[in-house]
């Protein structure tokens, strides 16, 4: 199933929650919606499952448009990050449930819901476990229950907010390799929303980034990682330094190296913030080559990465390198130069 957004626009009182939202999203595909608080994610997926109305704008599903329908008939199936399941029914009856309630011309006979549950918890990996209450389960065999229960439906898209923001960090890892997995196996078009950056990056296909009501970037995660639109998606991506700098004839000097900015080259020289990530920079142990000059503060050599943090010397502005396969860790206190491989300029009014 394709989507399509076209300029949404959603009001609370006199508070723009959704600022003119424009998206495809492809059939088949993964999307993560990444933003901080407040910047309007929850918001988005609660128009598109039909549980509240924009202002203006229209939505279509397979170029059907569905602006005016409601939930129950756009045939979504969501997953929240506190979907309490129904406590007082087991995980089979839970699962059944959205199966169980469908007018009878639509409902599937008893054996066939039966069989279907017994499918579904096979997929969630939780076939031995139908009879057992809620209660009784750890929080993620819950949300796998709540999975199986937003697919009992067979939803033509499945919506998914923070699904697993309560569970601890591993657990976390595991549910979301396995649910890339389940998307990879069913090819339902899913939309999932989430504030964790490396979680967006990981599991989806693509990214559409949120800040204050608007699409900021939307991308795979390589180009939103490798090439942020502006500031704001530089920043929270997050594993970047940011170095001032001076913007003109097109770009600024770092050291000896020179970047271009997306200004133009005649524009009146203004102060700008170059954004390098750990990755993407190299260090000279001699001070005198060209470069950017800095002090090495420490070496932090524990784990797969060596990361050096460094005072820039014209600036004190601290700088994390994360050092190249078979570069020496340079001495503590020694001067260094840097130099860099990709470096993105925006100006300060914009960062
Ligand atoms: N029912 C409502 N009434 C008033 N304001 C609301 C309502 N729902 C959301 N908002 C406001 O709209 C903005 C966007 O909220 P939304 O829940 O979509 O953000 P979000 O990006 O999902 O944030 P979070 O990551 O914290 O869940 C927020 O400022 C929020 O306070």
């Amino acid at each position: 199933m394709s989507i399509t957004v076209t300029s949404l626009v959603k009001h609370f009182d006199n508070f723009a929650a959704l600022k003119g939202i424009d998206l495809d999203v492809r059939p088949g595909e993964f999307l993560a919606l990444l933003g901080p608080s407040g910047s309007g994610k929850t918001t988005l997926l609660r128009i598109l499952a039909g549980l509240e109305f924009p202002d203006a704008g229209t939505l279509t599903i397979d170029n059907v448009d569905v602006s005016e329908q409601g939930a129950r008939d756009r045939q979504m199936g969501f997953v929240f990050q506190h979907y309490a399941l129904f406590k007082h029914m087991t995980v089979a009856q839970n699962v059944a449930f959205g199966l169980r309630v469908k007018p009878r011309k639509d409902r599937p006979s008893r054996t066939e819901i039966d069989e279907r549950v017994d499918r579904l918890l096979q997929l969630v990996q939780l076939e031995q476990l139908g009879d057992r209450y809620p209660t009784q389960l750890s929080g993620g065999q819950r949300q796998r229950v709540a999975l199986a229960r937003a697919l009992a439906i067979e939803p033509r898209v499945l919506l998914l907010d923070e699904p697993f923001g309560a569970l601890d960090a591993k657990v976390r890892k595991d549910l979301r390799r396995w649910l890339r997995g389940l998307h990879d196996e069913m090819g339902i078009t899913s939309i999932f929303v989430s504030h964790d950056q490396e979680e967006a990056l990981e599991l989806a296909d693509r990214v559409a980034v949120m800040s204050e009501g608007r699409i900021a970037q939307i991308g795979t995660p390589t180009e939103i990682y490798r090439n942020p639109a502006n500031a704001f998606v530089c920043e929270f991506l997050g594993n970047t330094n940011r170095l001032a700098c001076r913007i003109e004839k097109g770009g600024a000097k770092l050291g000896d190296q020179f970047f271009a900015a997306s200004v133009p080259s005649d524009a009146p020289a203004l102060a700008g913030v170059a954004y390098v990530r750990p990755e993407d920079c190299d260090i000279h142990a001699e001070p005198s080559a060209p470069g950017l000059k800095a002090r090495v503060l420490k070496i932090h050599a524990a784990g797969p990465t060596t990361r050096v943090e460094l005072r820039r010397i014209e600036s004190d502005e601290i700088i994390e390198i994360h050092l190249q396969p078979g570069t020496d860790a340079p001495e503590i206190g020694n001067d260094v130069a840097l130099t860099f491989r990709r470096v993105r300029i925006f100006p300060v009014a914009s960062a």
